[in-house]
Formats: C-alpha cells, sequence, structure tokens
C-alpha cells in the first residue's frame, strides 16, 4: 500500500499527537517557570540544529508548543518522528519542580 503524504500511520512519540490538519507531530508542555521553559526551548534548539530539522513554535510564558513537519514531504516523516522521540527526555528534564515542594 502506498503511503500518503501527511498520513501517519505508525503509533507516536510518547507524549505527541498528530496535529487537526494530519500533517504534523504536536507537543505542548506546561512548564514550572519561565526559565524551565526557555531552557526546554534552547536545548531543543541543540537537537534541531543538529539534524537540520527545525520545530515550529507557539511560546506563551510557561506554555510551549512543538510542531514538527517535513516541507519536503507535506507531511510527517520518520525525521519529524526521531526528533520528537529525541526531545521527550529533555522536555521530561526540565519539568523539574523545587526541592521540598
Ligand atoms: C535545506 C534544509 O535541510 C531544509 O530547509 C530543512 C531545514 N529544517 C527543516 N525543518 C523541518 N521541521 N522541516 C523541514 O522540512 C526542514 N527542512
Amino acid at each position: 500500500m502506498q503511503q500518503e503524504y501527511g498520513q501517519e500511520t505508525g503509533p507516536l512519540p510518547a507524549g505527541w499527537r498528530l496535529s487537526e490538519d494530519g500533517r504534523a507531530l504536536e507537543r505542548e508542555v506546561e512548564f514550572p517557570s519561565f526559565a524551565a521553559a526557555a531552557g526546554a526551548v534552547m536545548a531543543v534548539m541543540l537537537l534541531a540544529e543538529k539534524r537540520d530539522h527545525h520545530p515550529d513554535l507557539t511560546w506563551s510564558w510557561v506554555r510551549v508548543r512543538w510542531r514538527l513537519t517535513t516541507h519536503d514531504a507535506g507531511g510527517v516523516t520518520d525525521r519529524d518522528r526521531e526528533l520528537a522521540a529525541a526531545a521527550n527526555p529533555v522536555l521530561e528534564a526540565f519539568l523539574f519542580r523545587p526541592a521540598g515542594s
């Protein structure tokens, strides 16, 4: 069976969902502080630079949404899935809570 561009067929990386238009992987995270959000944005930026694959970002205070798509393909590819999976431990790491809380 031929796979259509933008059609997600495999399992999604944990925490990620398919966008409404079906053409991107999205994950939205609420961080404990603006600084933590900034750290996560910066860390995922480094992963993206290494892969030459860059997420769209929506960032409002402590809430950040990453959106991953492959422009050439017009949809989700393994490049998006791989970056999403690589970003996950980074996002979890910045969801810290201060000691004693
Ligand atoms: C030439 C360069 O590899 C392309 O423009 C890259 C850059 N970063 C990219 N990032 C994402 N998310 N999708 C792309 O298709 C893409 N293309």
